[in-house]
């Protein structure tokens, strides 16, 4: 067999034994490390193959054979000829810089939402076909620069030859497979953070000597934006997981962050009966455990094994833990309800939700679309409690 037939046979392998249990990152890595005698130049063509492929989603599932929609995976996520596509399907290899609704008449094939296959779960304010795709494009890394350092930060990425686009006062959209902290070792100097988290972090706004509360912390991206924004708050972070909150001290002190309170606790029992139940909040951040369905453009396996019962799982989950928190937020104070997913039950309905059994009222926010510039969708609406 010559290379290009090993390649796809390989990424063949993979796609059967792959039950999507395990992040398609970390069984890949599992599978190079049984096969020691792959390159590196193999293994990446190999896992590009794969990844290719999820991206088609739910497109020709079942009409055409696992080796076939791995090409065709290929065709339609690539902009550049390459040598497996000229070597299979060389006509379709002169194609490949046509937009991708071209390639899809070109195949016969021209409905690009059979991609996602939820679309009619979609919040109001996400266009299904510009969503759908998003998905042959892989998104960008985008970093959040601080302490008044992107001019430097530019600088190391021209001179490390990295193309980069900046996108505000603090945003920079990078290749994704770029490696930052070779670039930048000063991990002060910048977060990895999504543009769309990024745009939800402009609802803190926090004046010096508030309590804060970000109550599912993990390792703090939105805790540290909102000190960036302001120092002077005063912050508990919390979070169900011991792990995620080890994670969340280590990335506090990188970033120079000392003044901050921490617990680990599980939010769905009644607040009641945990440590914090005196304390009152000025504001609380609830960036809730949902589908991550607005970011599955990184992790475009999911679109093959999400099961859509598991919304209305999120969904319950949300309920429970929002209503949970506000119990803790002041009269006056405001709640802000963050999800990366796309889907109106984790979204518009818990909302609503809150605003019928807890008495908050809706002041700013929706939907952010992040697929017109390779970054996740996410939601975020700032509510009052009266
Ligand atoms: C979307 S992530 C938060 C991301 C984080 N705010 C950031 O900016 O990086 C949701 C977090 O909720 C936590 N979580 C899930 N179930 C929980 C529960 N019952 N109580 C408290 N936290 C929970 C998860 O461990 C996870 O870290």
């Amino acid at each position: 067999m010559i290379r290009w037939e090993n390649y796809l046979a390989a990424a063949e392998k993979i796609i059967i034994a792959y039950d999507g249990s395990l992040p398609l990152h970390h069984f890949l890595k599992g599978f190079f490390k049984q096969h020691p005698y792959m390159g590196s130049r193999d293994r990446r063509q190999i896992s590009q193959l794969v990844y290719q492929y999820y991206r088609l989603g739910h497109l020709w599932k079942g009409a055409k054979s696992t080796s076939e929609r791995i090409l065709l995976g290929s065709f339609l996520c690539e902009q550049e000829g390459n040598e497996i596509l000229r070597f299979f399907h060389p006509e379709l290899n002169e194609k490949i810089t046509l937009p991708v609704e071209e390639k899809l008449s070109l195949l016969g094939h021209g409905n690009v939402t059979d991609v996602f296959p939820f679309t009619k779960e979609l919040s109001e304010g996400i266009d299904s076909l510009a969503f759908s795709r998003s998905f042959f494009v892989q998104p960008h890394l985008f970093i959040r620069t601080r302490n008044n350092k992107q001019f430097s930060i530019l600088r190391l990425l021209e001179k490390a030859a990295i193309a980069f686009e900046v996108l505000g006062d603090d945003t920079i959209a990078l290749p994704n497979s770029t490696k930052i902290d070779a670039i930048i070792t000063d991990k002060s100097w910048y977060e990895i953070q999504d543009a769309s988290s990024q745009k939800a972090g402009a609802m803190f706004n926090a004046q010096a000597g508030e309590q804060w509360w970000d109550s599912c912390a993990a390792s703090g991206g939105k805790s540290i934006l909102l000190l960036d924004k302001q120092p002077g708050v005063k912050l508990l972070a919390s979070d169900i997981r011991t792990s995620i909150i080890q994670n969340l001290h280590q990335r506090f002190k990188e970033a120079g962050i000392r003044h901050y309170e921490s617990v680990v606790m599980d939010l769905t029992a009644p607040v009641s009966s945990s440590v914090i139940k005196d304390r009152r909040f000025d504001h609380i951040i609830l960036d809730a455990p949902c589908s991550g369905s607005g970011t599955w453009g990184r992790t475009p396996e999911s679109l093959s094994f999400f099961n859509e019962k598991q919304i209305t799982e999120y969904q319950q989950l949300q309920k429970k833990i929002a209503a949970n928190v506000v119990q803790l937020l002041k009269p006056g104070g405001t709640l802000i309800y963050i999800t990366c997913s796309v889907f109106r039950k984790e979204n518009e309905e818990v909302v609503q939700f809150l605003e019928e059994g807890s008495g908050l009222q809706v002041q700013e926010g929706g939907v952010i679309p992040g697929y017109e510039q390779r970054a996740d969708s996410m939601f975020a609406v700032k509510m009052l409690k009266k």
